[in-house]
This record gives structure tokens, C-alpha cells and sequence, in this order.
């Protein structure tokens, strides 16, 4: 990936803070050049102290730059460190933007844990990208320009000692560069592995416990915590290794300064004033090494970053389509013809020639056995994939023509083991229709017999459902999940095996709410217990990728040898 792609994302992260950036930079520099005044003005005092003049002037102006120098670099560090909070705000929020926009194919690929370490992991780095890399290393730099400059005007000769040890200094860190720069990218990569492994860990938290895999389950949440920590102390090995170069160097330079220099008072060819003043020159550098050593380590740690965020940044995502689409309700008609998909190059055929036709209304049903690609019909029709070939018609009109939020604003989507989302039940229920009405919502819990549930509940529809609506049945979840697509008044409702965790009473019910609803608008049902589609009014038998047969109950059993099949095994031949 090339560097300059990742300064360019790292720059379009603070050109809204450009001019804090500016303020923080010269409030920074001007508190430098306060401390970089202050040898000179401490060799004013010695001088004026030697020639016996009045010290009143030379302490004040030591005085003021002291103070200055603190006040105004504090308030630098502020102000920088404000906008440092502000660059991680805003590549958080278009962080999130892009991967809330993501396709589904490209999330299939990824691992939730390692996508949230770089939301909130990754964009913390960033922040100091700029207070303590880019700004420090201008002031460093400065700081070292200007003791260079100044070291030149007390004495040459000492400062060629200085320059030749800073050389030394200078092609050691270039040398160890690149590896903080690929050891800081392998500690990112180590904290999202952590980051996936421990969500993976979470996510099947009951799982876990009921297999008696817990010790497992933490050695391997430690052994990524292990290969952060390992990788996090690679960094700071050769950070360190950079900073105590500098700082021996700093001291070889000193004793070789003391020496040269002594020698030369001794000779009466140097001042000792100069010498204090070069001397205290020479400290003040090493403090700037430091800082450039720091500097540098956090822009490789930020660049390490930014490449991580620009990896989810670059991948392909949906277009944000804001508009307001009133789909109105007439019922939407679907057709598939010649339909052949794939999930990916490498993947085995999923719909091979599928062709079938749900008419605008009523109630149409997708049986047949596991893995047969009904689920991958309301995957296609939802346009989470595209086909590799044939056509999906909604009203006649291709998917790939409609705007996508159209589209799907039409849908109702009840997903197998749909999710209720953490939050209380009203939200849950008005997830996917905001705006809907309080009657409508308690014309929908009846339908779904969701009434008693929520009267039972000890806030109603404020109640919280905790993490995946772990607090309610696996049966009120899945009515809640329907109760939730109802409200979006859909022309087309998918309900994927909608009925396969609820009790019989309540299966019949919810088969003459189905019912009720069909009157109203299209519904095409995926059921594996054919007992709540009997009554549809077209069965589509799918086998393997393929349409086998289109009919009705009746007519299937006649016709079809493996419904008559699917229809024995469940005991609904007619006796
Ligand atoms: N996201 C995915 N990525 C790759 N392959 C997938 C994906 N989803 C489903 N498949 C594969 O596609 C095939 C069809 O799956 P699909 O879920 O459509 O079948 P199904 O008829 O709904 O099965 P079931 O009744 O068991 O849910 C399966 O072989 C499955 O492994």
C-alpha cells in the first residue's frame, strides 16, 4: 500500500483542524524559543555577574522567558491536545459512517472484533499523530536548528564535535525507523486479533460455558493478549533503543565538549561563559532528540493506524441515500428468471437457473431442503449480493434500476433467527419505522399476540430486552422480529422460517395473522414445517439450487414426489 495514500487520509483527517493545528503549532514554537533563549540569557547573568553590572535586567528577562516559556507551551499542549480529541471524533465518525455502509459481502469477510478495535483502538493513535509526532518533531527540529545556530556563533570548533555525534545519532534512527514503523502495525493487528477472539468468545457466551470450554476460551484470549503485549514491547524495545543511542551520544558529546573546551578556557582562547552557555546548548538537544525519537515513533504508530482504517475505508460500500421514498402500499409482485448465483468465484452454485414467480398479493412459500438457496432468494431480492446472471423483477422493474433505500424501504425482512437488538422493546419494534404511530404499534402486538408479553413486562414497551433480547423467549423474539417488519407496512414481506420456534397455539395464530396480512400485501414465507404453509396459495419446491415444482399444497402432492415426501415425514398426507 503506498505510503503517500495514507498521509493523504492522515492530512484529509485535519484539514477541518488546520487552524488549531496553526495555533497549538506556534504557541508550541513560541514556548521553544523561550527556552531557547534561556542560555544566553543565563550567560547575560553570568556575564553581568563577572563585570559586576546591575543584575536586575538580565534575572527579569530570565524570569519572563522562564514564565513565558511555560505558560504559553502549556497552553500550546492544550489546545493542541483539544484538537487531537477532535481528529479522533471525526475519524470515528467516518470510520462508522463507511462500515454502517459496507456491503455484506465485504462484512462476511470480516471479523466484528477486529472491525471495532479499529474504531476504538486504531483512531486513538491517530490523536497522537499530531500532538505529540507532527507537532513535537517541528518543535524539536526547531529546537534543534535554533541550538545548532546558536552553538555555531559561540564556537565552531565544539560544534563540529556536536554535528559528528548527532550524525551517528541521526543514521541510527534511520536505520530503526522502518522497524518501529512495522512493529507498531503488527501491535494494531495483535489488538484486533485480541479484539476478535474475545468477541467471538462473547458472542457464544453460553456456548462456552455449557461445552466447559472456559479455560480454553482464556488461553486463547491470553495468547492474543500475549502476542499484543509482545508486540507492543518490540516498539518500545527499539523506541528505546533509538532514545538511549541519543542519549549516550548526548553524553559523549558532552564529555568530549568539557574536555576540548575546558582545555581551550585553560588556554585562554574561550570564554567559560561561552562554554557554560555551549554546554547548556548541548543539553538542550538532547531533550529535542528525544522528542524527535517520539515524534517519529508516533507517526509510524499513527501510519500503522491510518492504514489499518484506510483498509475498511477502501472497501466497496452502498451509496448513503437519504431520501424519504413513500412506497405507498399496493402489494409489489417479484420475479425471478434464469437466476444463477454464487456467493463468491471460489463458492459452490447456489441458484442454478432458478426461475419462479410470486404474484403481487397473497401468499407464496419457499420449501425444501437444507441449503437448497431459499434463504439466498431473500439475500438476492434485499440486493445484500448480486447474481452473476438472469434478472430479479420487483413490479416488473429490474432490483439493479430501483435506488437500493427504494428498494428496501418496500421490504419487510424477517432474517432466520432475526435479532432483537439491545435496547428496550418499543425501539426494538419501531426500529425499522420511526415515525410509526402508538395505534399502529398496538394494532401490530395484537396481531402478533405480543400484548400480553408486554403487559406482563414490568415497564411495558419500555422494558429493556438485554444484549439480543436475551431476556425474552426464543418465540417472543422471533414476534418481536415480525412485529418489527409489520410496522414498516411492507408491499413484500419475507419472513425467513418465521414460525419454526413458536408453540403450536401461538403458530396458529401467528399462521392466521400470515393470512390476514397476505390480504393486504405479498408474502413470501420460507417454512421448513410445511404445517404453516398449506394454505398458501403457491408452494415453490426448491431442491439444490433449482425450482423442482410450483403449485399448491393439493397439487404438489400429486405432483411432486419430494413434497409428498417433506409432507410424509411431517404427517400432513391427507389420511
Ligand atoms: N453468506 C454466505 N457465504 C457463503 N456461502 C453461503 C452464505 N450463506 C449461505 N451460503 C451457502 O449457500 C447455500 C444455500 O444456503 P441458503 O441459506 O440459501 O439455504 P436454505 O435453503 O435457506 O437452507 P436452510 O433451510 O438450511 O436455511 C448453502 O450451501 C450455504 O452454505
Amino acid at each position: 500500500m503506498p505510503e503517500t495514500a495514507s498521509w493523504r487520509l492522515l492530512f484529509g483527517y485535519i484539514r477541518p483542524h488546520r487552524r488549531a493545528l496553526l495555533l497549538g503549532g506556534v504557541l508550541s514554537l513560541i514556548g521553544s524559543v523561550a527556552g531557547l533563549a534561556m542560555p544566553l540569557l543565563a550567560k547575560t547573568v553570568i556575564d553581568a555577574f563577572g563585570e559586576q553590572r546591575s543584575l536586575l535586567g538580565p534575572v527579569l528577562g530570565l524570569t519572563a522567558a522562564v514564565l513565558v516559556g511555560a505558560g504559553v507551551g502549556a497552553l500550546g499542549r492544550y489546545v493542541l491536545e483539544r484538537m487531537g480529541e477532535g481528529i479522533v471524533y471525526s475519524a470515528r465518525r467516518s470510520l462508522v459512517d463507511r462500515m454502517l455502509r459496507l456491503r455484506v459481502p465485504q462484512v462476511d469477510q470480516l471479523k466484528p472484533g477486529d472491525l471495532l478495535s479499529r474504531v476504538t483502538s486504531d483512531t486513538t493513535l491517530l490523536r497522537a499523530v499530531f500532538t505529540d509526532g507532527v507537532v513535537e518533531t517541528i518543535s524539536a527540529v526547531f529546537m534543534l536548528v535554533g541550538a545548532i545556530v546558536m552553538m555555531a556563533i559561540m564556537d565552531g570548533l565544539l560544534l563540529l564535535i556536536t554535528l559528528a555525534v548527532l550524525a551517528v545519532v541521526g543514521s541510527l534512527v534511520g536505520l530503526v525507523m522502518p522497524r518501529i514503523r512495522r512493529a507498531a502495525m503488527q501491535a494494531q493487528i495483535a489488538v484486533g486479533e485480541m479484539g476478535a477472539v474475545l468477541d467471538r468468545v462473547l458472542q457464544a457466551f453460553r456456548t462456552v460455558k455449557a461445552s466447559g470450554a472456559e479455560e480454553r476460551e482464556i488461553a486463547a484470549v491470553g495468547e492474543a493478549a500475549r502476542e499484543a503485549r509482545d508486540r507492543g514491547i518490540a516498539v518500545a524495545w527499539l523506541t528505546s533503543i533509538a532514545g538511549i543511542s541519543a542519549w549516550l551520544s548526548a553524553q559523549l558529546a558532552f564529555v568530549t565538549v568539557l574536555g576540548v573546551g575546558g582545555a581551550r578556557v585553560a588556554a585562554g582562547t574561550l570564554e567559560v561563559s561561552s562554554l557554560i552557555a555551549f554546554l547548556l546548548y548541548l543539553f538542550y538537544l538532547v531533550a529535542p532528540m528525544g522528542q524527535l525519537i517520539q515524534g517519529f515513533t508516533q507517526v509510524q504508530n499513527g501510519l500503522a493506524a491510518v492504514k489499518r482504517i484506510r483498509e475498511i475505508e477502501e472497501l466497496p460500500a452502498e451509496e448513503p441515500d437519504d431520501t424519504v421514498y413513500h412506497v405507498g402500499r399496493t402489494p409489489a409482485g417479484v420475479r425471478f428468471e434464469g437466476v444463477v448465483f454464487r456467493y463468491g468465484d471460489d463458492r459452490p452454485i447456489v441458484h442454478d437457473d432458478v426461475s419462479f414467480e410470486v404474484p403481487a398479493g397473497g401468499l407464496t412459500a419457499l420449501v425444501g431442503p437444507s441449503g437448497a438457496g431459499k434463504s439466498s432468494v431473500f439475500a438476492l431480492l434485499e440486493r445484500f449480493y448480486e447474481q452473476q446472471a438472469g434478472t430479479i423483477t420487483v413490479d416488473g422493474r429490474d432490483i439493479r434500476q430501483w435506488p437500493l433505500a427504494e428498494l428496501r424501504s418496500g421490504l419487510g425482512y424477517v432474517e432466520q433467527d432475526a435479532p432483537v437488538l439491545d435496547g428496550t422493546l418499543r425501539e426494538n419494534l419501531v426500529f425499522a419505522a420511526p415515525g410509526v404511530e402508538e395505534a399502529d404499534i398496538w394494532r401490530v402486538l395484537a396481531r402478533t399476540r405480543l400484548e400480553d408479553l408486554v403487559s406482563r413486562l414490568p415497564e411495558g414497551l419500555e422494558t429493556r430486552v438485554g444484549h439480543r433480547g436475551i431476556m425474552l423467549s426464543g418465540g417472543e423474539r422471533q414476534r418481536v422480529a415480525i412485529a418489527r417488519a409489520l410496522l414498516r407496512t411492507p408491499r413484500l414481506l419475507l419472513l425467513d422460517e418465521a414460525t419454526s420456534q413458536l408453540d403450536a397455539v401461538n403458530e396458529l395464530r401467528l399462521r392466521e395473522v400470515i393470512a390476514e396480512v397476505a390480504t393486504e400485501t405479498t408474502v413470501l414465507v420460507i417454512a421448513h414445517r410445511l404445517s404453516t404453509v398449506t394454505g398458501a396459495d403457491r408452494i415453490v419446491v426448491m431442491e439444490a439450487g433449482r425450482v423442482r415444482a410450483v403449485g399448491t399444497h393439493r397439487e404438489l402432492l400429486t405432483d411432486d414426489d419430494l413434497y409428498r415426501e417433506l409432507a410424509a415425514t411431517q404427517f400432513l398426507l391427507p389420511t
